[in-house]
């Protein structure tokens, strides 16, 4: 099947010139509604968690059994699960969330595939504009948890460090289940970025590292009710 052009690669494009007079002014109309569409479909939505991971993880596997057990344990905790709706990790968390009776959303993108969202998604939404997408996850959740992965789920965890630094947001607990495969990415921040000085051993410290699916959940909800003593 030849890859679809899709709509954040047109808005990308820089090459071609011609279309940012004509094309992109009306672009804006697309990516408005896409915002109208989610704050809309989302708003009623209670207390939730977003749950990251790699889009590559089979069924079946320690990483995806673990993932149905985080959708499991927030589901059990009352909190809804947010994920971007594909394969691998995301399946897996919709899947423990709506299999234990939860809350189970994904917010699914445009990719070059066709692929829609995976089978365990009772609220499904599908976005053109990732970073649209991107303040859904972060407007809905009041934390991430953030499994094994690659690039897709560095974008979702950096991104929501650089938020929690810059105080854009407040109180949100970030957490990485695995310690192994987090492990070297840890060290490395504080032996190398925290000894350059290009981060506090604050911002470092915010994370928590683990493999205890209990501790994950007890850690979100600790800091669910941080916010709700400071309200
Ligand atoms: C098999 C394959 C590549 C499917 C791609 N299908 C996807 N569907 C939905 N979200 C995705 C997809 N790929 C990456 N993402 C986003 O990036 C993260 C995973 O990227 P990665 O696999 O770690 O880098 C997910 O949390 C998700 O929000």
């Amino acid at each position: 099947m030849k890859p679809r052009v899709t709509a954040d690669q047109h808005l990308l494009d820089s090459q071609r010139r011609s279309e940012w007079k004509q094309k992109d002014a009306w672009r804006t109309l697309r990516i408005l509604s896409e915002f109208v569409d989610g704050f809309d479909t989302l708003s009623d939505v209670g207390s939730a968690v977003a749950v990251f991971g790699s889009a590559r993880t089979k069924q079946g596997s320690e990483g995806y059994l673990l993932a149905e057990r985080v959708g499991a344990a927030l589901a059990a905790e009352g909190y809804a699960v947010i994920t971007g709706g594909g394969p691998g990790v995301m399946e897996a968390a919709n899947k423990g969330a709506s299999e234990a009776g939860g809350e189970s959303i994904g917010l699914g993108i445009e990719l070059p595939f066709e692929q829609g969202v995976n089978d365990y998604v009772d609220i499904g939404l599908d976005f053109r504009y990732f970073f649209v997408r991107k303040t859904m996850f972060v407007k809905y959740a009041q934390a991430f948890i953030v499994l094994p992965g690659g690039f897709g789920t560095m974008d979702e965890l950096f991104e929501a460090l650089t938020l929690v630094q810059t105080k854009k947001v407040t109180q949100f607990p970030v957490v990485l289940m695995g310690t192994e495969y987090w492990g070297g990415l840890v060290d490395w921040m504080r032996d190398r970025m925290l000894e350059d000085g290009m981060v506090n051993a604050q911002d470092i410290d915010m994370l928590l590292v683990t493999d205890d699916v209990t501790e994950a959940v007890a850690h979100v909800v600790k800091g669910a009710a941080a916010v709700k003593d400071a309200d």
